[in-house]
């Protein structure tokens, strides 16, 4: 099944919306002509979700790749967040989003981290509800909000959030499970950025052997089985790359063919990596925790050996 779309929990009012279930991000593509030129070319290839945010510093050159895209705005699928930078409100960041995107509204409106619901969570959340009833964002969510802040959100919250945006890959896929699960309960959709940390960050790990063996099978690219492997899970993918290529690599993912058992391979390696992660970790604070003790037995000797020392 191609790259489709996903129903958001106001799907059922007036200002409701569906999610294309792949974005491109532009975060890291830098500000200027060329990231409007990577944005120009990742809705050539099929990008129809942009993925940006007010501390990404390009949503102008998104706006303007969008612009000369030449899809009517019903066509673009526009995500930006509320970073919390510049000194600006909630209300104002909007303003200036929408006035730098050159447009009259967003389809979704994220916050982008917790820590920039200030003064609190409830309200906050009230704000972004009233930027939805007055249409400046189809839809509203929050980014990195893990289960202890959607609850505060839940228990004050007359809208629930659409979506949260969360790191998501094979790595982590098992630690984020409640998370996404907890979010299933309410309607709240999960993104995922960051999916290819796999081979970007942490090459060499589990998953290579059964990327490889599946990337060979399907004659396909060990970044789109990534892709193809996050998207079985349910969530939005947010990608990103600055190579046309890739870029058509991403989209083609979308027709990937994972078996049952490819997805279940890659699971298993994903969860043994975690698990070495964390075998890792332990070893890393005993060591650590060791030394410690041993420095500050060897300061207590030390004094212990003065001590005598001016005394005898
Ligand atoms: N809400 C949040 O806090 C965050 C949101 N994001 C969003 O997600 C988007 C994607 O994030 P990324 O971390 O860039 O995602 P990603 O995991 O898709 O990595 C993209 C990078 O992988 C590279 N790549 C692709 N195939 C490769 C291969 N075979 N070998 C080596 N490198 C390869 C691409 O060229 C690109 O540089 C961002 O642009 C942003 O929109 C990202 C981070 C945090
Ligand atoms: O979204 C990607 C990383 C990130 C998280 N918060 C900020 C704020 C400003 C720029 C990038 C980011």
């Amino acid at each position: 099944m191609p790259w489709d779309l996903i129903k958001l929990n106001d799907a059922g009012s007036c200002a409701g919306t569906s999610i294309p279930s792949v974005a491109y991000g532009t975060w890291r593509l830098g500000s200027g002509d060329q990231s409007v030129d990577y944005v120009d070319e990742a809705i050539s290839v099929g990008f129809s979700h942009i993925d940006t945010a007010q501390g990404y510093g390009n949503e102008a050159e998104a706006g303007k790749a969008i612009r000369e895209s030449g899809l009517a705005r019903k066509d673009i699928y526009i995500t930006t967040k509320f970073s919390n930078r510049d000194g600006l409100t909630i209300e104002e960041a909007i303003q200036s989003s929408l006035k730098k995107l050159g447009v009259d509204y967003v389809d979704l409106y994220l916050i982008h981290w917790p820590e920039y619901a200030q003064p609190d969570i409830p309200t906050a959340w009230a704000v972004m509800e009233k930027l939805k009833a007055q249409g400046l964002t189809k839809s509203i969510g929050v980014s990195n909000f893990e289960i202890p802040h959607l609850e505060t959100l839940i228990n004050s919250a007359k809208v629930y959030p659409a979506a949260n945006q969360i790191q998501i890959h094979a790595y982590n896929f098992h630690d984020q499970l409640p998370l996404i699960e907890f979010g299933r309960k309410y309607g709240i959709v999960s993104e995922g950025y960051s999916p290819l940390i796999p081979i970007t960050r942490m090459p060499g790990g589990p998953i290579d052997k059964p990327l490889n063996e599946i990337s060979s099978r399907l004659n396909a690219k060990p970044e789109q089985v990534l892709l193809a492997w996050a998207k079985s899970k349910g969530v939005v993918v947010v990608t990103s790359t600055t190579k046309k290529e890739r870029m058509e690599g991403y989209i083609a993912a979308g027709d990937l063919h994972l078996t049952v058992e490819d997805i279940a391979a890659i699971d298993e390696a994903g969860n043994q990596g975690a698990r070495q992660q964390t075998a890792r970790t332990f070893i890393r604070r005993a060591v650590f925790m060791c030394a410690v003790a041993a420095i500050a037995l060897a300061c207590v000797s030390l004094s212990m050996d003065v001590f005598l020392a001016y005394k005898y």
